[in-house]
């Protein structure tokens, strides 16, 4: 069974939630790359991008990834946008198993409305800009080993699946 898995998706799939409870059924350590950000920065996501733009969290987004993907045999959770630099995508894919959590805009925005945590999402009409962001993304998550759509689905149902996919691999 692979030793380093990535949970990669659109944000509000489920990313963050999903692989606390899979590192603990796979009794590997859990690395939450929003957290390792926040924690190397010492601020939050907003203040962040309010104070740096979305360059610069692009790029701590990729150091702090390219750190994981070499030292540590864990879950890694990604944030939505890790997949937009090539070489982010590349490296996943060669350095583990890479699961790509889905689910239908209409489950994303139930998920995240009132959330003040992801500043690309703080919109008047935050279902057209999912679908917006979505376009904008089509394709970056299709280089996954696997997709599940969550939708509708118990955390400990998607958990389940990824570890009998991950048997299989
Ligand atoms: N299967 C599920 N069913 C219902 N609610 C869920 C499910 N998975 C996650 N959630 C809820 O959806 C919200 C977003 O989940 P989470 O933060 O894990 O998403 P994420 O993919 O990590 O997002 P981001 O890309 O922004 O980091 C949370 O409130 C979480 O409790
Ligand atoms: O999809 C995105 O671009 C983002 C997702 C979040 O996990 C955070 O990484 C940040 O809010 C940006
Ligand atoms: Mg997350």
């Amino acid at each position: 069974m692979a030793e380093r898995i990535f949970l990669i998706g659109f944000m509000g799939t489920g990313k963050t939630t999903v692989g606390e409870s899979l590192a603990r059924e796979l009794q590997l350590p859990l690395f939450d790359i929003d957290h390792e950000i926040v924690k190397r920065e010492g601020r939050t996501i907003p203040e962040i991008f309010a104070t740096n733009g979305e360059a610069y969290f692009r790029r701590v987004e990729s150091e702090v990834l390219l750190e994981l993907s070499e030292s540590a045999h864990a879950v890694i959770t990604t944030g939505g946008g890790a997949v937009l630099a090539p070489g982010n995508r590349e490296l996943m894919g060669k350095s583990g198993f890479v699961v790509c959590l889905a689910a239908t805009v209409e489950e994303i925005v139930s998920r995240v409305s009132g959330d003040p945590n992801r500043p690309l999402l703080q919109s008047d009409d935050l279902r057209q800009r999912v679908i917006q962001l979505q376009e904008a993304r089509a394709g970056l998550y299709d280089f996954a080993h696997v997709t599940l759509d969550t939708t509708g689905r118990s955390v400990d149902g998607i958990v389940g699946e990824i570890i009998m996919k991950l048997s299989a691999s």
